[in-house]
C-alpha cells in the first residue's frame, strides 16, 4: 500500500467507515449482565418470550366485569357479586351478576366484557351500564407476546424500552458483548484541566472530556489517560503503553500538518497508518491506523471536528465492532433555508435546528459553522447535510441527522 500520508486525494466518507469497520473487527467476548447493568450493551444472543403476555385474559379499565349476556332489557341492574383485584387468582362469575374489578385484574370465568366505573351507575348493590359494547376492555393472554415467540435479536443495544421488556418477560440478567475498552489520549502543551486557573496562551482540555461522555453513552469501557504533551517522545511512549491495555484507541489533535503535529509519526513508530484526511467539513485530517495490533483512530484536535468525525465516522464503526447490528445513522429530509453557491470538494455537516414549514420541516443554520466551537452544535437539533460538489438554493431538499439519533 502507499504511504497514505502521502496522497493528495480525499477518502470519502462511505470509504473511511468501511476502512474503520474492516480495521476494528474483532471477535467479541460474551459477559451476562444483571439487568441494571445492561443498558447500553448490545445483546449477544437471540432472547425468546419466556411467558404469554399477559399471562392470562385481564381487565384494560377500573369497573365493572360482566357476561355481556346478562343484562336483561327489561331490568338491566345486575347484582354486585364481589370483587377482583390485580393480584387475586382466577375467580368465577356468578351467573347474572357482576363484578367489580381493576385494571390487570385477573378476568373471572364466565365474565366477557369491562364497563368502566364512569360508565356504571350504582345503587344499593346494584350497577347500571351506559354506552358499553360487549368484549370491551379486555386486554387477551398473549396478545403481546406468546411464550417461544422471538423477543429481542442477537444485536440489538439495549435501552430503557429492551431493559423494561425484559423484565416484564422475568430476565433478571442478559447475554451481551463485553464492552470494547476504548482509551482516550489528547495531546497539546495549551491544555490545562476545567477547575484549574489559566495562565496566558492556555486553553481548557475540551476533547477529553467530550469523548469520553460520547464513548460512555455509546456503552464502551472508557479510560482517559493523561494529556500529552507535543513532543515526539511523549506521545509515542504514550501510544505504547495504551495501545497494550485496550482494545481500541482514539487520540484527538496532532493530526494535521503543524510541526507539533506529532501523532502520526508516533503511530508509525509502532505501527501504521491506514487512512489519512477524508472529505468531510469539518474534520479533513482524521486519520486511521494501528499501534501494534491495536486499531488507533486520530480524530482532529478542533474540539468540533472531533466531534463530526465521531459521530459521523467513528461511531458506526466503533458499533458494528460491539456487535450491535443497524448502526447506519437515521436522517430526515428537510428543507434548506440559505443559498451556498460555492460547490465544495467536502460534504459539510453544518449545525442547524428544525422548525416547522409549510411543507414539513426546515433546517435552521446556526450562523456561526466554525470547527473550534462546540456552542454550535449545543445550539443545534443535529446537522444538516450538504453532500460534496453540491451548491444549495433555499428550498432545496436536503437530508438532516438529529443530534437525538447519534449520541
Ligand atoms: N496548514 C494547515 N493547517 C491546518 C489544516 C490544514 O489542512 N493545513 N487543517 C486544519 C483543520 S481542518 C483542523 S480540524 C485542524 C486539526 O488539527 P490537529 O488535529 O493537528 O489538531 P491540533 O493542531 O492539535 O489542534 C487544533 C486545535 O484544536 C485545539 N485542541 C486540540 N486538542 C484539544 C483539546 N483536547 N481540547 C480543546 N481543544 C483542543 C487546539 O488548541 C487547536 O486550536 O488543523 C487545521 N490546521
Ligand atoms: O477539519 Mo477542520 O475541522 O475542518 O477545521
Amino acid at each position: 500500500m502507499n504511504n497514505p500520508c502521502e496522497q493528495s486525494s480525499l477518502h470519502s466518507i462511505g470509504q473511511a467507515i468501511d476502512i474503520l469497520t474492516t480495521l476494528l473487527q474483532r471477535p467479541l467476548d460474551s459477559i451476562r449482565l444483571p439487568l441494571t447493568e445492561a443498558r447500553g450493551k448490545v445483546l449477544a444472543a437471540d432472547l425468546a418470550a419466556r411467558l404469554d403476555v399477559p399471562r392470562w385474559d385481564n381487565s384494560a379499565m377500573d369497573g365493572y366485569a360482566l357476561n355481556s349476556a346478562d343484562p336483561d332489557p327489561a331490568n338491566p341492574w345486575l347484582p354486585v357479586a364481589g370483587c377482583q383485584a390485580a393480584g387475586d387468582p382466577p375467580s368465577t362469575l356468578q351467573p347474572g351478576h357482576c363484578m367489580q374489578i381493576f385494571t390487570g385484574a385477573v378476568l373471572p370465568a364466565g365474565a366477557d366484557t369491562v364497563i368502566p366505573v364512569e360508565n356504571c351507575r350504582t345503587n344499593t348493590g346494584q350497577v347500571f351500564f351506559e354506552n358499553w359494547q360487549p368484549g370491551q376492555n379486555i386486554r387477551r393472554q398473549g396478545e403481546e407476546t406468546r411464550a417461544g415467540q422471538p423477543l429481542l435479536a442477537q444485536g440489538t443495544r439495549l435501552d430503557a424500552r429492551h431493559i423494561g421488556l425484559l423484565a416484564s418477560q422475568g430476565y433478571a440478567e442478559v447475554p451481551v458483548y463485553r464492552p470494547l475498552r476504548i482509551g482516550i489520549l489528547s495531546s497539546g502543551n495549551e491544555l490545562r484541566d476545567p477547575g484549574t486557573p489559566l495562565d496566558d496562551g492556555q486553553i481548557y482540555d475540551t476533547n477529553s472530556f467530550l469523548l469520553t461522555s460520547l464513548l460512555q453513552g455509546w456503552g464502551f469501557a472508557v479510560t482517559c489517560y493523561p494529556r500529552m504533551r507535543d513532543e515526539l517522545a511523549a506521545v509515542s511512549q504514550q501510544l505504547a503503553i495504551a495501545a497494550g491495555e485496550q482494545d481500541v484507541l482514539i487520540s484527538s489533535g496532532g493530526v494535521s500538518v503543524g510541526a507539533a503535529d506529532h501523532m502520526k509519526t508516533a503511530v508509525q513508530q509502532h505501527g501504521q497508518i491506514s487512512l489519512w484526511r477524508v472529505a468531510i467539513q469539518p474534520g479533513k485530517p482524521l486519520a486511521f491506523g494501528s499501534i501494534g495490533k491495536t486499531p488507533w483512530i486520530g480524530l482532529p484536535g478542533n474540539p468540533g471536528a472531533s466531534l463530526v468525525t465521531a459521530l459521523v465516522i467513528a461511531r458506526p464503526a466503533l458499533l458494528a465492532a460491539q456487535g450491535q447490528m443497524d448502526v447506519a445513522a437515521k436522517t430526515l429530509p428537510v428543507q434548506a433555508t440559505f443559498t451556498q453557491t460555492r460547490k465544495r470538494v467536502r460534504e459539510q455537516y453544518l449545525h442547524a435546528r428544525l422548525e416547522a414549514c409549510a411543507h414539513g420541516l426546515q433546517a435552521r443554520l446556526h450562523p456561526k459553522q466554525s470547527s473550534a466551537m462546540l456552542a454550535n452544535c449545543s445550539w443545534a437539533d443535529g446537522m444538516l447535510i450538504v453532500p460534496g460538489h453540491t451548491s444549495v438554493s433555499a428550498g432545496d431538499t436536503l437530508q438532516f441527522v438529529p443530534f437525538s439519533s447519534l449520541l
